[in-house]
């Protein structure tokens, strides 16, 4: 098992990092599991699962950089999945999407200046709620011990539990 979970929020002068943390880093992760576990080079197969969230499924106006790497996230991992040799590695690519989560990352990304008691960060983070690390942990589980979801994205929130994005596509099943 592989998760590319690191992840950073900045959308400042360091937006740069946010992209090599949570883009490149992920792809990195990702190569280096093909690399290793991949079947058709000796490893045992298995399952990567990358963290996006559901900012890489929607636009969100304060944090464009992070969305903008989070999609990425979730279009590297759907693409990864679709590769006709998947089958014969016997891995399996899935992206975790939680929404707003109770972690340092949201806590110190909220005390941004200009993010702060903006009215329409509040209203987005009422009408979403804030899933608990536990509950995130839930959806994780499904996500890692469901051997048929190759390609599968899950959404992991507070408002509306816990689900697969869009219509499940399954892609070279193991
Ligand atoms: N907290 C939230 O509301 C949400 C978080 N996520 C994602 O969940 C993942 C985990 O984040 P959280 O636990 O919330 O935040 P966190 O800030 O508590 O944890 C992030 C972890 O990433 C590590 N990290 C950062 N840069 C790194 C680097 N260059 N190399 C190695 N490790 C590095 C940090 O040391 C930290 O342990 C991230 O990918 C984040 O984008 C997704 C949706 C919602
Ligand atoms: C400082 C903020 C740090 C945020 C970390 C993060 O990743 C949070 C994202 C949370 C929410 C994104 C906003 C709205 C999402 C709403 C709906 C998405 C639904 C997708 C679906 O139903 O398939």
């Amino acid at each position: 098992i592989v998760v590319n979970n690191a992840g950073v929020n900045l959308e400042n002068e360091s937006w740069r990092t946010t992209i090599m943390v949570n883009v490149i880093g992920v792809i990195e992760g990702t190569k280096l599991a093909e690399k290793y576990m991949s079947k058709t080079s000796g490893g045992r197969g298995g399952v990567v699962v990358n963290v996006a969230s559901t900012a890489g499924l929607t636009p969100v106006f304060f944090m464009p950089v992070y969305v903008a790497s989070k999609y990425s996230v979730v279009g590297f991992t759907r693409s990864v999945a679709m590769n006709p040799d998947v089958g014969r590695s016997g891995l399996r690519f899935v992206c975790l999407c939680p929404g707003f989560t109770d972690t340092s990352l949201l806590s110190s990304g909220l005390k941004s200046e200009g993010i702060s008691g903006n009215k329409l960060v509040e209203e987005l983070l009422t009408s979403t709620g804030i899933n608990t690390v536990e509950f995130v942990v839930e959806g994780f589980m499904q996500l890692l011990l469901t051997d048929d979801n190759n390609g599968g994205v899950m959404v992991v929130t507070k408002q509306r539990g816990i689900r697969y994005h869009g219509r499940q596509r399954k892609v070279n099943k193991l």
